[in-house]
């Protein structure tokens, strides 16, 4: 369980990123932690990860403030982040020296997941392109079986097949003990994965909900005559959100979801009204 109670954060030159955002979050769940360029996302992560430090309020991961850096928290948690940083070593030597700070590591599933990925853990990191860099990295990470895994833009430079293995792997690897949280701009590489949305706009935690309870109250519809609460103009006609009435059943599309937060500036409210113990 991740619990973050009025946090706050400003860099040294006190511009805020975060103003008191107060979530909790529960294992079993894939996060989808979304936000325009600069707004904070990997801020977050880092905050979660414990690389930073709040500047008010506190976060609190099963209980352990990842600030203190403490060596259960660390071998519990890893950061797939969007540049990797790894050293020109092979990678079967890059393994056997950081897996030990993982005690949960499962060096059969980190060579089936290399081999997923198409690369070969003879390699020598410097020869590596970056997406192929990212695949070992993820492999790593997921090997680990942490209870934390945070990932900043996972889908960048990985190929067209590998996206497929990613999202594969992903959907099998959440379980009940493990918290996944994935930042993104490519919402359409993993929109089925993601069971829960974190959105963040002008400071703050905007909109805090599971796709389920959203899916409850909006429905996502094509050239419809009715009252939509957000309506986008596509070259195959138009797609709208619509209040959920009915209780119909539609795929939930997140880039269009994220839009009208962006572009409507009453949608959330309405959102909000429609949800009334919402915390959006
Ligand atoms: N070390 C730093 N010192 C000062 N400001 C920073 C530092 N790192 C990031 N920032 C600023 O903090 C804000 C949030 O940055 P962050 O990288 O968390 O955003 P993001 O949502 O991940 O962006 P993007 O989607 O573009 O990756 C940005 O305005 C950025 O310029």
């Amino acid at each position: 369980m991740i619990a973050v109670e009025n946090l706050s954060f400003h860099y040294n030159n006190n511009i805020t990123i975060f103003e008191s955002i107060t979530s909790e979050l529960a294992p079993g769940h894939i996060y989808g932690l979304l936000g325009l360029n600069g707004i904070g996302k990997t801020t977050l992560l880092k905050l979660l990860s414990g690389a930073l430090f709040p500047k008010t309020g506190v976060i609190r991961i099963n209980g352990i403030i990842p600030s203190e850096r403490s060596t259960p928290f660390l071998s519990d948690v890893y950061f797939v982040t969007d540049e990797v940083d790894l050293p020109d070593w092979t990678i079967a030597d890059i393994c056997s020296i950081y897996s030990p700070l993982y005690p949960k590591f499962d060096l059969v599933y980190f060579e089936s997941l290399l081999t997923s990925f198409q690369v070969d853990n003879r390699e020598n990191i410097k020869d590596l392109s970056y997406g192929q860099r990212k695949k070992v990295n993820i492999a790593f990470a997921l090997a680990s079986n942490v209870s934390l895994l945070l990932m900043d833009e996972p889908t960048n430079g990985l190929d067209i097949p590998a996206k497929t293995q990613f999202r594969k792997i992903i959907a099998k690897h959440i379980s009940d003990d493990k918290i996944i949280i994935i930042s993104t701009h490519q919402i359409r590489d993993i929109h089925h994965l993601i069971d829960h949305l974190l959105i963040l706009k002008k400071h703050k935690l905007v909109l805090d909900k599971s796709i389920y309870e959203l899916g409850k109250v909006i429905k996502f519809v094509r050239n419809s005559h009715q009252q939509a609460l957000y309506t986008e103009n596509h070259i195959d006609g138009d797609h709208h959100i619509l209040a959920n009435d009915d209780q119909e059943d539609s795929p939930f599309d997140i880039e269009l979801f994220f839009n009208a937060i962006h572009e409507n500036p009453t949608f959330l409210n309405q959102i909000k009204q429609i949800i009334p113990q919402s915390h959006a």
